[in-house]
């Protein structure tokens, strides 16, 4: 018989001698009572009653076989029920083999194999290892299903447990669930506010802290509500500033010599904003030299807080050039009203988001900068620095300078609404000051509302003080450096100042000082690498823990030592200069051990002597810590001083440190030639001087013409036209019979090229330039002027005098012509800059007309 795969095709032959059908066949003849059929067909019986036990598949088997018989009554006979196993040891041998062998779930060759097998011995063997085989795999599959079955009643069991953890703790009141805790810790952070907590504001959060609950805890919902409890809960209702005395005790505890602690700081509060102005004094004069002016309108703006008793509803402004100190004068106003500081830039700022928040709906919604400065510096009254106000961006979306007027607007910030938050939120105890570049830039509705202090900049001497007093201090202090290690000389500052750093600000003169001071620093690191001492002897000083607390000095002094006594080995270059007990000391030890004091005893007999050596240096040390008093320190650091190597910069060296001088195009020429005269100018960056320089090109009956350069803009081109025509008809007035314009073709330049240009100031100037140019008649080399010019004469205020001023004596000049309506600026700066001037106020050209051409020092060239 062969069988072939798919589809199922059976070629049947009939066993040979066979009249029965396959199912009845014949087996070859054997003894029934033969035993070890018998024990083989009990085996078998056995093990498929196993299996049965505990293989529900074979059940099903068993199952399907019985229904099978059914259809075969022949069969009926041969097979038995499910039930009846236990008489299953009556039926014939060959026919427990196949039954064994068909529900065995074997594969069909094996099966066919025990169909094929007519000794009935065999057949039963072949039918017990198929059914033995079952069983194993039944053993198998009940381990697995019980491993299985182990696990995860074990983590439901887990499961459950933690269940009832929870009920019973939550019955004993020792926990509470999740959402519980939430609130509670909600209701916590609010508790000792309470009171001060707006109404609404509590409402808000009781209804919050109510959804809270009923919201499922994995819902996003719930962590919406939850972020917003957040916010809500963590601002600083009512909670200002307190006005603190720090109290430092500095305890004299002398520890080898020179070490003191500062043991106990403790705090005094009052709940007064600090309205102290000899105290606000002090603090922005520590912190900033000069600035007068700005200092005086800041110490006023205290003393109306302090008489109405609050600060509130003013916006300071502080404009003026990069680097001058508007910001950090906004830090030392917050140390002086003591108030949290909060700062951020609004430049290029073009999202009302950023200031009002975005709504709760979004994802990843957020409050906007005020609530988050709130929250950050945890009291309702900050100072709040908003830099760069001038460059707030165009918003696509909404108009980020409305959003900033709500922001700033005292009417409007005690009910401030934050698009987050969704309540008004008190922001009228806060302190705005904003900083700003240009003014002008700045929208005019807001500045409406500010009181704008200027800074205009600095002039040399302003800058010497500040390089001394205060930037070149903190850098020293920045890069680690001792003041004795250094100096910096007057002469090699003011070099550093007039030819590196002449903008208005301070901040490149910062840098400066800094790239001196960091190549300092690494001189003398180099210079204390090469004087240290073999490594040998460095581990000498390790046992002697004060020689490694001093590195620096102390290796200075051991090379010094070392070069005064050349015959001395390393033991007498590492007792230092302070330390002479020590050396006395040395002298009662053997001679092999007074170059090395401190060397472990290389024999044990001199371990004894060591050993009293140190109690001697314990008890000489104790002695002099306990006598030595905080003007002995001073005086052994003094001492210790002495032997530093000191760094010198002074102007030769200068460019060592800083490279060579930057050159600066404001003054062009030493002597001003025909037709060049100096303007003044202001820009964002401060004020500068600038020439304005006319040349003739053509000349010729009927040719005058006027061409301009320098990246002039409109206003400045008209300003150039009107020049023109009025230095026509001044010339005309003065030298009747000079044709010079009408038959001139005139080229007007502004140097620097590159730098746009423009503003009506500069109309003098151009007018005397073009005079100059016609008269040939050069001007003043130290006159610069300034003022608008209208067609007939007049001459107009300008803006900026006092960053032209500033401008003007940094560039040498000594003789200032200003507008007439300009007198009362003029008057009113510093005296330091108005020093060594020589200032004419004009309300017509012809008043500069004389002044630039009226003497006889300015000889017709
Ligand atoms: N009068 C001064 N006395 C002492 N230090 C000053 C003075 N003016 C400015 N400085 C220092 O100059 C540095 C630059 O100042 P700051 O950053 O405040 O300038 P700014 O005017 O805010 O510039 P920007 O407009 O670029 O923001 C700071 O380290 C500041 O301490």
């Amino acid at each position: 018989m062969q069988v072939s795969e798919d589809p199922l095709t059976v070629k049947v032959d009939h066993l040979k001698a066979c009249s029965l059908p396959f199912f009845m066949m014949q087996d070859k003849p054997y003894d029934k009572d033969d035993d070890v059929i018998k024990a083989t067909s009990f085996e078998v019986i056995s093990t498929v009653r196993d299996v049965l036990k505990t293989s529900s598949l074979w059940r099903d088997h068993v199952q399907t076989y019985t229904q099978l018989s059914l259809s075969y009554s022949s069969l009926l006979l041969s097979f038995p029920r499910c039930h009846c196993l236990q008489h299953m040891g009556d039926f014939n041998y060959s026919r427990l083999a196949d039954f064994g062998a068909a529900i065995s779930g074997a594969n069909k060759l094996l099966c066919q194999q025990v169909l094929e097998e007519l000794d009935v011995y065999k057949r039963l063997k072949l039918t017990l290892e198929l059914v033995k085989k079952e069983l194993e795999i039944s053993k198998i599959q009940e381990s697995i299903a019980k491993a299985i079955e182990e696990k995860i009643s074990g983590e439901q069991r887990r499961y459950l447990l933690n269940e009832q953890l929870k009920a019973i703790k939550k019955e004993l009141g020792l926990e509470t669930d999740d959402k519980s805790a939430l609130s509670a810790k909600f209701r916590e952070r609010i508790e000792p506010n309470k009171e001060k907590i707006p109404p609404h504001v509590l409402q808000v959060i009781e209804e919050e802290l109510t959804k809270l609950q009923l919201l499922e805890a994995s819902s996003s919902e719930f962590n919406v509500t939850r972020n917003y409890l957040d916010w809500l809960t963590a601002l600083p209702y009512g909670n200002y500033s307190q006005f603190s005395i720090l109290v430092i005790c500095n305890l004299r505890f002398i520890l080898f010599a020179q070490l003191y602690c500062k043991l106990l700081c403790f705090q005094f509060k009052c709940s007064d904003e600090n309205f102290d102005v000899i105290q606000a004094q002090k603090i922005l004069d520590e912190d900033h030299y000069g600035l007068d002016d700005v200092k005086e309108r800041i110490l006023e703006f205290i003393a109306v807080g302090k008489l109405r008793g609050t600060s509130q509803g003013k916006i300071i402004c502080l404009s003026g050039p990069p680097g001058v100190g508007k910001t950090s004068i906004g830090r030392s106003i917050a140390r002086a009203l003591n108030r949290k500081f909060y700062r951020f830039s609004v430049g290029g700022l073009s999202d009302v988001a950023e200031i009002k928040g975005h709504r709760r709906t979004y994802i990843g919604a957020m409050p906007g900068k005020m609530v988050q400065c709130l929250k950050n510096v945890g009291t309702a009254n900050p100072l709040v620095l908003i830099d760069e106000i001038d460059k707030l961006g165009r918003g696509h979306a909404g108009d980020p300078a409305s959003a900033m007027l709500e922001l700033l607007d005292p009417e409007q910030n005690a009910n401030f609404l934050d698009h987050y938050l969704d309540v008004p939120i008190d922001l009228s105890k806060v302190l705005f000051v904003c900083t700003a570049n240009v003014v002008e830039m700045i929208p005019n509705p807001l500045l409406d509302r500010m009181e704008v202090i200027a800074i205009a900049g600095y002039i040399s001497d302003e800058k010497m003080h500040i390089a001394r007093d205060y930037l070149e201090k903190a850098t020293r202090e920045a890069c680690g450096i001792k003041s004795e290690q250094v100096e910096v000389t007057d002469a090699a500052l003011l070099a550093l100042i007039e030819n590196y750093c002449r903008e208005a600000g301070v901040r490149n003169l910062q840098k400066h000082i800094e790239k001196i001071y960091r190549k300092i620093a690494l001189q003398l690191v180099r210079k204390g690498e090469l004087n240290k001492p073999p490594v040998s002897e460095v581990g000498v000083k390790g046992h002697d823990g004060r020689a490694e607390s001093v590195s620096e000095t102390d290796e200075t002094a051991v090379g010094a030592k070392i070069e005064a006594e050349p015959g001395g080995g390393s033991g007498t270059g590492m007792a230092s200069e302070t330390s002479t007990e020590t050396e006395a000391e040395n002298k009662d030890l053997p001679v092999d051990k007074q170059q090395t004091p401190l060397n472990l005893p290389s024999e044990p007999k001199e371990s004894g002597k060591l050993l009293l050596w140190h109690l001697a240096l314990l008890i000489l040390l104790i002695a002099a810590s306990s006598q030595v008093n905080v003007e002995t320190a001073e005086k052994l650091e003094s001492e210790v001083s002495k032997t530093v190597d000191k760094v010198l910069v002074d102007t030769p060296n200068l460019s060592d440190f800083v490279g060579k001088p930057v050159f600066h195009a404001e003054r062009i020429y030493d002597q001003t030639p025909v037709g060049v005269v100096m303007g003044l100018a202001w820009t964002a960056m401060g004020g500068s001087t600038l020439y304005i320089e006319t040349t003739q090109v053509e000349q010729g009956e009927g040719k005058g013409a006027l061409h301009l350069t320098g990246q002039l803009g409109d206003v400045m081109k008209e300003s150039a036209q009107i020049a023109h025509t009025v230095a026509r008809a001044i010339l005309s007035e003065k030298v009747p019979d000079n044709p010079f314009f009408a038959n001139s073709k005139l080229h007007l330049h502004v140097p620097a090229g590159a730098t746009p240009k423009d503003g009506p100031s500069a109309g003098c100037t151009m007018i005397t330039s073009l005079l100059s140019l016609a008269m040939k008649k050069s001007v003043r080399k130290d006159l610069a002027m300034t003022g608008e010019v209208t067609l007939t004469g007049r001459i107009l205020p300008i803006g900026g005098v006092k960053e032209k001023t500033i401008a003007a004596r940094r560039s040498d000049v000594k003789t200032l012509i200003f507008p007439s309506a300009n007198r009362r600026d003029f008057d009113e700066l510093a005296i330091n800059v108005k020093d060594g001037l020589e200032v004419h106020f004009v309300d017509d050209y012809s008043q500069i007309f004389d002044l630039a051409f009226g003497g006889d020092q300015h000889g017709e060239k």
